[in-house]
C-alpha cells in the first residue's frame, strides 16, 4: 500500500530533509523510492530522508538516507531535525534525550527558550584510516597532500560518525566545491565514498566551509561537515576550542572539549507537511 504517504519537511540552515514515519505510513523503503522522493523538481525534493522513529532495545532509532538513496551512518542536521520531529509529534516531551544512529547514540538538548535551537553532543572524531576507511594510504591523513583530479590539496580525513575529507584553501566558493566534490567523493582512496568540505580559516574563532556531500552533492550546510572542519582546523592548531562555522545556509557554533568531544549548536526550521499524490510511484 503506497497511498496517502505523508511526510514532514524540515531544514537545518538550508540542508533539507524529509521525515518518513513508518508508524504513520506504509511505504517500502527502497533506494529507488527514496531517490524519487528526494529528487528536486520531480519529487518532494530534499538533501536526504530520515526514517523513523524505530524502537530498538529501548532506544529511539533513526535511519538516515542521502538523496541518492544511500544510507549514512550519521548526519548532524539530520539528527537535529529528527529530534525536532519527535518533539513536534509528541513522541518525546523532555528537552534532553538520546537518538540512536548507525554511528551510535547522539545526545540532544533543546534550548528552554527556543525549541528550534538545540545543542548536540556529536562525540569524538577519529582520524584512524581503517575507520573511514582509506585505500592505499598509510596511517592518519592530517595536514597531508593528497592528489585529486591531477592537483595536490592540503587534506585531513576524519570520521565524526561519517567520513569527511577537509581540504584547506585560501578562498572557498560554491563553484570550487561543485567542481572538485565529485572527484573527492568518488576517489579511489575512499572505498565508501566521502563527504568533502573546502575550508578557509579566517581567524582562531571563525572558519568558512563549502560542502559537497556524499550521496547528495552540493549542500548549503552540513552538521557533520561543520564538526569535521572545526576539528580538523583545531588538530592543525589553526583555531581555538570554540569555532563559528560559516556556511552558505548560515552559521553553526562548534565547541570542542579537551578530550575531543564535539558539541554542535544550531537551529532547525519547519517547512511543512507533504502529502504525496496517490499515483506518485506509478
Ligand atoms: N547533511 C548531513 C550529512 C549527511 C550524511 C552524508 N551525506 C553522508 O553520506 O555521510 C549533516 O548535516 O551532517
Amino acid at each position: 500500500m503506497e497511498n496517502n504517504i505523508t511526510m514532514k519537511k524540515y531544514h537545518g540552515l538550508g540542508n533539507d530533509y524529509l521525515v518518513l514515519d513508518p508508524n504513520k505510513n506504509d511505504l517500502e523503503l527502497q533506494t529507488r523510492n527514496i531517490e524519487r522522493l528526494c529528487r528536486r523538481n520531480f519529487g518532494a525534493g530534499a538533501d536526504g530522508l530520515l526514517y523513523g522513529p524505530l524502537m530498538e532495545e529501548g532506544k529511539i532509532k533513526v535511519r538516515i538516507f542521502n538523496s541518492d538513496g544511500s544510507e549514512a551512518e550519521k548526519s548532524g542536521n539530520g539528527v537535529g531535525i529528527f529530534a525536532k520531529y519527535l518533539l513536534d509529534e509528541g513522541y518525546v516531551t523532555e528537552s534532553k534525550f538520546s537518538l540512536n544512529t548507525l554511528a551510535g547514540d547522539v545526545e540532544i538538548e533543546f534550548s528552554e527558550e527556543n525549541k528550534n535551537v538545540m545543542r548536540v553532543n556529536m562525540g569524538k572524531p577519529s582520524y584512524a584510516g581503517k575507520e573511514l576507511p582509506l585505500t592505499g594510504l598509510e596511517g592518519e591523513i592530517v595536514n597531508a597532500h593528497l592528489r585529486f583530479h591531477d592537483n595536490d590539496y592540503n587534506t585531513t580525513c576524519l570520521s565524526v560518525g561519517n567520513p569527511n575529507c577537509v581540504i584547506m584553501m585560501e578562498e572557498v566558493t560554491p563553484r570550487k566545491a561543485k567542481e572538485l566534490g565529485p572527484y573527492v567523493e568518488s576517489s579511489d582512496y575512499f572505498p565508501n565514498r566521502m563527504n568533502m568540505q573546502l575550508c578557509k580559516v579566517t581567524d582562531r574563532e571563525n572558519i568558512t566551509i563549502e560542502i559537497y556531500e556524499r550521496g547528495a552533492g552540493y549542500t548549503l550546510a552540513s552538521g557533520t561537515g561543520a564538526c569535521a572542519s572545526a576539528a580538523a582546523a583545531r588538530r592543525m592548531g589553526l583555531v581555538d576550542d570554540k569555532v563559528t562555522v560559516h556556511m552558505q545556509g548560515g552559521d553553526l557554533l562548534i565547541e570542542m572539549e579537551e578530550d575531543g568531544t564535539i558539541f554542535m549548536t544550531g537551529s532547525v526550521g519547519t517547512v511543512g507537511t507533504f502529502m504525496l499524490a496517490e499515483n506518485f510511484f506509478a
